[in-house]
């Protein structure tokens, strides 16, 4: 079963709770987006956590050295998940992979900026990393041309627990679900909807669906 993530990229951790209040029923995991974490520091995490014991929280620091020690700054302040960036070196992730052992949560490992994001996926599968996240950031979604597809198509050949991120929305949560990936990531067609509650709701029904 596909689970939902929704991707928090609000600036506010007041804001932030409202939204994952409004949402919580439907997902599985509520990511905090580095512009959240950035803008809010460790405390967002904690409080997240709080609010919301019982659901995975994400911390999305796309962390690009020092894995051992963010990711410990990150589990320490309650996350069950961090990513590391995939452009990265080997020795940050498994830096990080080390430190989630001890603090038994996990490493999820963005392949934002990578250029073959299915080849460096199956590579760092082997070094303890729960799932990759096949993403197009919102930048690179930006870009006239841009289709999800292309991260559909990549997960359908991926051969190792992968999360698509970059545009997932209604349209698309069909195929996503299709490509077997692990996690859906949605971030603006939760947060930006008129109606968030509404839309994660549809979301989840669609993965859920036969
Ligand atoms: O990770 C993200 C981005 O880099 C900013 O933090 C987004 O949360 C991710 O791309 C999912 O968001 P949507 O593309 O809006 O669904």
């Amino acid at each position: 079963m596909t689970k939902l993530q929704v991707a928090i990229d609000l600036l506010k951790t007041a804001d932030a709770i409202a939204l994952a209040t409004k949402v919580a029923p439907y997902i599985d995991i509520i990511e905090l987006g580095t512009p959240l974490i950035k803008s809010e520091g460790l405390s967002v995490i904690t409080a997240m956590k709080e609010a919301f014991p019982d659901k995975k929280v994400f911390a999305d620091f796309k962390t690009a050295d020092a894995g051992a020690l963010e990711a410990e700054m990150a589990f320490q302040a309650g996350a069950d998940y961090i990513t590391i960036l995939g452009a990265t070196g080997d020795a940050t992730i498994s830096g990080a992979v080390e430190a989630a052992k001890k603090y038994n949560r996990a490493v999820v490992v963005d392949t934002i900026g990578v250029k073959d994001r299915v080849k460096r996926a199956q590579e760092v599968i082997k070094l303890g990393v729960e799932f990759v996240e096949l993403h197009a950031g919102l930048d690179e979604q930006a870009d006239p041309g841009y289709s999800i597809q292309v991260l559909i198509d990549e997960a359908s050949r991926a051969g190792v627990p992968v999360s698509i991120a970059g545009g997932v929305n209604l349209k698309s949560i069909e195929a996503v679900k299709k490509s077997g990936a692990t996690v859906a990531v949605a971030g603006a067609a939760i947060y930006g909807a008129e109606d968030p509650a509404a839309a994660a709701k549809a979301l989840k029904e669609a993965l859920l669906a036969d």
